[in-house]
């Protein structure tokens, strides 16, 4: 499932921000636990079961939280105090330091202060461990906190109500209460993840995602129930889960690293170069091939050794006597995890006034920590009455069939009543034969009513063999109110590390207002290292005042690292006001470290007060290391 979200326009840092999610956050866990006092004191809630709500449901509400800090990376630490100062308060208060009657009733079974040291004390740890370890961009934090929450606290709930029948290897366990503890942890879990699915933080595969819930509530069921309790506190076993899913995760990651082995091996050798390949580019060729090969098994080795690893950690995470080792074990261990774990891109919080990225392109596929985005991000807003697809997102990068998202598509034409489709993106690129999208189709006519096709792309390249596109389309013509860029071409396919973008397309005749180049013809192919731009494209007929970039011709080819640029994607003919990326081309292909995004994808053409990012391309494929889904 492939979001569109508002998220990515959401500021990247903002302590304004920060402070105010950490305020409300803080007087919220404050208040929480007053009610849940006042409840108890009044009578309306047997003490323990006011410990036990707080239990279910302080955890849950703190990681809803999570999605009111800013996109800084500084926000998780922002968020951690939140748990830490509560941590500070249960110390102060359990070791008399400070009196707080009201809190010890909230939080302790039989009123003792020094309860608050164990149970409630390891519970805020957990969080502070799980919110600096993961945070909002790995399910695996989510899931962890949330099978501690929801998972034990209903198991006490239902146990003690209706635990008569006992678990054969341990008498202070019940059928009961261990199913309740399967059903509320995975409901927790499962709902907490899709929220912040929804919201685009992570990715979730629909299909898999209950599947993998519930493995990891089994697991932490079984632990729950096992007789160690005397031993660990529930509240720290819990996290064991977390370790059970990174180590499915480093299994699925040995799984992945060994197909792309045996896929190398038994891959056909390289094509014959194309004319004009010289034999020293079949040489690199070919040696890029073997370096993929060997960083394969490498990392093959690397999940191997995590996998063994988490298993050794916990078997001496649970042999450990002391509770202090045992805290600074499950520390190793989860760092451990999180270099196995998988990590979606992270996104920006969203929020009123949030706006548009100015590093990621939109509509482009996230950039991620090692390739692993699970998540495209989403087209600009469009304009007043536009409609956004309703199962995949517009511009974003379509699956592949080797999880390589490698596509850029171009935003949809924003502009009064514009339609997109619904079942598949405007502009999607098709899926290729080796799962490269290397394809970009141009956004549809913008205008008022404008319309979209609803299955096949408006001037959709057909897919090619090895994902070589030769084909672009013109832009359409944009509305008024669209933007151009100040420093880079318009349309231009950006630099990519080989180079290999083979097109040129015509630059529409631009409206009036355009603005001819001052530094360049307008037309020509740029310069490229090796000489070999192949393409220019025609020049634009300007009209009275019309715009052009100051510094590179429109629609003329970028500048590739190898000289391959041979292609120019058409420029977007700007109307008045027209708004575009100040540094990056709009519907330029950004550059791939593997040099697999071949196309440029054309503009969209801007309705009414469209919005571009500015400094990366609209509807561009975004850097990604290497890509899997
Ligand atoms: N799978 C489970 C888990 C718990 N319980 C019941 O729930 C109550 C609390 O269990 P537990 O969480 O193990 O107790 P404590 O450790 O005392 O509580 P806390 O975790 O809140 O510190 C006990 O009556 C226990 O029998 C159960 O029947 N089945
Ligand atoms: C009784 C508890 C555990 C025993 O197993 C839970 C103790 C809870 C802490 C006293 C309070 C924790 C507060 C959270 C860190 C933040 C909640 C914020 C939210 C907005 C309510």
């Amino acid at each position: 499932m492939y979001r569109t979200t508002v998220l990515d326009r959401a500021p990247l840092a903002s302590p304004w921000r920060d402070s105010f999610a950490l305020g409300t956050a803080l007087v919220g866990a404050v208040v929480w636990v007053k009610i849940f006092e006042k409840l108890a004191q009044n009578g309306f809630l047997d003490q323990k079961l006011s410990r036990k709500l707080v239990h279910i449901s302080s955890g849950p509400l703190f990681i809803l939280t999570w999605p009111l800090f800013s996109a800084d990376p500084a926000a998780r630490l922002y968020a951690t105090l939140i748990p830490i100062l509560n941590a500070l308060r249960l110390l102060l208060v359990g070791s008399g330091a400070v009196r707080d009657p009201g809190t010890v009733k909230s939080v302790s079974r039989e009123g003792d202060r020094q309860e608050l040291l164990r149970g409630p004390l390891y519970y805020c740890l957990v969080l502070i461990a799980g919110t600096v370890l993961y945070w909002r961009e790995s399910p695996i934090g989510i899931l962890a906190l949330a099978l501690m929450c929801g998972g034990d606290g209903l198991a006490d709930i239902v146990g003690r109500r209706f635990g008569s029948a006992r678990l054969p290897f341990n008498p202070d366990k019940s059928w009961a209460g261990s199913l309740a503890m399967l059903l509320g942890g995975t409901g927790c879990a499962y709902a907490l993840i899709t929220v912040f699915c929804s919201l685009g933080y992570i990715t979730c595969p629909p299909t898999r995602l209950l599947g993998t819930v519930c493995i990891a509530a089994s697991a932490a069921t079984c632990t729950e129930a096992l007789p160690i309790s005397q031993k660990l506190d529930d509240n720290i076993s819990g996290l064991s889960v977390a370790e059970c899913r990174a180590a499915q995760v480093a299994c699925n990651r040995l799984a992945q690293q060994l197909s792309i082995i045996t896929d190398s091996l038994l891959s056909k050798p390289p094509p014959p170069s194309p004319p004009g390949l010289v034999d020293e580019e079949r040489t690199s060729q070919l040696r890029r091939r073997r370096l993929r090969l060997a960083g394969s098994l490498h990392e093959a080795r690397l999940s191997h050794i995590l996998t063994a690893s988490l298993y050794s950690f916990d078997t001496r995470l649970f042999r450990s006597s002391n509770m202090l080792s045992r805290i600074a074990l499950v520390a190793v261990a989860l760092c451990l995890f999180t270099s196995g774990a998988s990590h979606a891109a992270p996104a920006p919080a969203p929020g009123p006034a949030s706006y548009a990225p100015k590093s990621a392109p939109v509509g482009a596929a996230a950039p991620t920590r090692r390739g692993r985005s699970l998540l495209a991000t989403p087209a600009p807003a469009p304009g007043p009455s536009s409609y956004a697809p309703q199962s995949a997102p517009v511009g974003a990068a379509a699956p592949t069939r080797r999880g390589r998202s490698l596509l850029a598509a171009p935003a949809p034409a924003p502009g009064p009543s514009s339609y997109a489709p619904k079942s598949a993106p405007v502009g999607a690129a098709a899926p290729t034969r080796r799962g490269r999208g290397l394809l970009a189709t141009p956004a549809p006519a913008p205008g008022p009513s404008s319309y979209a096709p609803k299955s096949a792309p408006v001037g959709a390249a057909a897919p090619t063999r090895r994902g070589r596109s030769l084909l672009a389309a013109p832009a359409p013509a944009p509305g008024p109110s669209s933007y151009a860029p100040k420093s880079a071409p318009v349309g231009a396919a950006a630099p990519t590390r080989r180079g290999r973008s083979l097109l040129a397309t015509p630059a529409p005749a631009p409206g009036p207002s355009s603005l001819a180049p001052k530094s360049a013809p307008v037309g020509a192919a740029a310069p490229t290292r090796r000489g070999r731009s192949l393409l220019a494209t025609p020049a634009p007929a300007p009209g009275p005042a019309s715009y052009a970039p100051k510094s590179a011709p429109v629609g003329a080819a970028a500048p590739t690292r190898r000289g391959r640029s041979l292609l120019a994607t058409p420029a977007p003919a700007p109307g008045p006001s027209a708004y575009a990326p100040k540094t990056a081309p709009v519907g330029a292909a950004a550059p791939v470290r593997r040099g697999r995004s071949l196309l440029a994808t054309p503009a969209p053409a801007p309705g009414p007060s469209a919005y571009a990012p500015k400094s990366a391309p609209v509807g561009a494929a975004a850097p990604v290391r290497r890509g899997q889904l």
